[in-house]
C-alpha cells in the first residue's frame, strides 16, 4: 500500500492532491518524475552515477540505492506515471530528526531559462545560499516529550532562515531540549552526532575529498539530508560513550544536475566546506554539551591546513 512519506521535510509533498513522492513501507521511496525534462535528468544522473567505474563504492553509499523506475498511479490527478524507485533513507527509523541542506551559493544551472534563473535567484538571495553557500530547505526535530512528537517550522519560515537561523538551527539539530525561543540550544548531542569517527563531520569531510577531485558532474540545487534517532544518540553520548549515533548522511535531489565537463564543482564544494565549517564551529563551541577531543584535518578553500582541536 503506497502513502506519503511521514517525515519528508522539503520538497513536494503528496498531499492535497498534488504531485509528491510515496512510500511502500517496505523500504522503498517513490519519487515521480517531475515536468520540464527535471525527471528525466535525475533518471539519467542515477543511471549513469551507478554505472560510472570512476565512482568509488564508498561515495555511492551516499547516494540513495537506486532500483530504476515504475508507472504507479500518481497522487495527484495525472494519472499513472513513471516513479523513480529508490531506497527510503529513513527506513528503520520510528522518530526520526532529519535536516534538508540544499547546498550551493547558486541553485541554478549555467544554462537554465531566464525564468528559472529569475525564480532561483530571488531563493538565492532571500535565504542563506549567497551569504552561506547552502540554505536549510526543511528540518525536523525529535521532541523528547514524545516518540510522535516533533518540532517542525513551517516551509515558509524556513524559506526565511538568515545566517544568524542557519547558526541556530544546526545548534537545536543537535539539542537534547527541544527547541524554544528564549532557551539556548544545549547541544548536548553535538559530538555524538557532529562528532566522532563516523559522525557527520567525518562523513562530510569524505564527500569533500570526492567534490575536490570529481568532474564528472556538477550538482545544482541538491541537498545532503542528515538523520537520526535521538535515542540512539542520546545513548551514545551517555553510557555507551564511543557508540555511533548511526547518524545518516545522504544526498538527494538531482533533478538538475549537469554534465561536469572536466571542471570540479566549486559551487557545490564551497557550499559543503562552508556547512563544514559551521559544523566544526558548533563541536569547538566551548557551551556545546559533550565537548571532545579529536582532531580533524580542515582542508580549507585556500589549501592552508588547520587542525581544529575538537
Ligand atoms: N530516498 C529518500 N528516502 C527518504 N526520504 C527522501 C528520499 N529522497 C528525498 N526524501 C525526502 O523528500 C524530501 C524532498 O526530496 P527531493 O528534494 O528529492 O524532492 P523535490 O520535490 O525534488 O525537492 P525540491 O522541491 O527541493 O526540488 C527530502 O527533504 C526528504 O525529506
Ligand atoms: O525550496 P522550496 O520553497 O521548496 O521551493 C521549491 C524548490 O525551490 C524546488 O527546487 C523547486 O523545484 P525545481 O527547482 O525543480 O523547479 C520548486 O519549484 P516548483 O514548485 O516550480 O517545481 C520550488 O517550489
Amino acid at each position: 500500500m503506497l502513502k506519503p512519506p511521514e517525515h519528508q521535510v522539503a520538497g513536494h509533498r503528496a498531499q492535497d492532491g498534488q504531485l509528491g513522492p510515496l512510500v511502500d513501507g517496505c523500504g522503498i521511496f517513490y519519487k515521480p518524475l517531475q515536468g520540464d525534462g527535471r525527471g528525466d535528468a535525475e533518471v539519467a544522473f542515477y543511471t549513469s552515477l551507478f554505472s560510472h567505474p570512476a565512482v568509488p563504492p564508498h561515495i555511492l553509499s551516499f547516494f540513495p540505492g537506486f532500483h530504476g523506475t515504475l508507472v504507479l498511479p500518481a497522487s495527484d490527478a495525472s494519472g499513472p506515471r513513471p516513479h523513480l524507485a529508490l531506497d527510503d533513507l529513513l527506513a528503520g527509523l520510528r522518530s526520526p530528526s532529519l535536516i534538508d541542506l540544499k547546498i550551493g551559493g547558486r541553485t541554478w544551472p549555467p544554462d537554465c531559462p531566464e525564468d528559472y534563473f529569475q525564480k532561483c535567484i530571488v531563493k538565492d538571495r532571500e535565504s542563506s545560499s549567497v551569504a552561506l553557500g547552502f540554505r536549510v530547505s526543511g528540518v525536523q526535530i525529535q521532541d523528547p516529550a514524545g516518540a510522535d512528537a516533533f518540532w517542525r517550522p513551517s516551509r515558509a519560515a524556513v524559506r526565511r532562515y538568515m545566517v544568524k537561523d542557519v547558526r541556530r538551527v544546526l545548534r537545536q539539530f543537535v539539542s537534547a531540549d527541544p527547541p524554544s525561543p528564549d532557551q539556548k540550544p544545549d547541544c548536548a548531542l553535538a559530538s555524538a552526532v557532529y562528532g566522532g569517527p563516523d559522525g557527520v563531520l567525518a562523513q562530510l569531510m569524505e564527500l569533500k575529498a570526492w567534490f575536490e577531485e570529481q568532474t564528472l558532474f556538477h550538482f545544482y540545487s541538491a541537498s545532503v539530508l542528515l538523520v537520526y534517532e535521538k535515542d540512539a544518540a542520546v545513548a551514545a553520548a551517555g553510557q555507551q560513550a564511543g557508540k555511533p549515533s548511526g547518524v545518516r548522511v545522504k544526498l538527494v535531489d538531482f533533478a538538475h544536475v549537469m554534465d561536469g565537463q572536466g571542471v570540479i564543482d566549486h559551487n557545490f564544494l564551497g557550499g559543503l566546506c562552508s556547512l563544514i565549517k559551521f559544523m566544526s564551529d558548533v563541536l569547538n563551541d566551548p557551551e556545546a554539551g559533550g565537548r571532545e577531543s579529536i582532531k580533524v584535518q580542515l582542508s580549507c578553500e585556500d589549501g592552508s591546513l588547520e587542525n581544529l582541536g575538537i
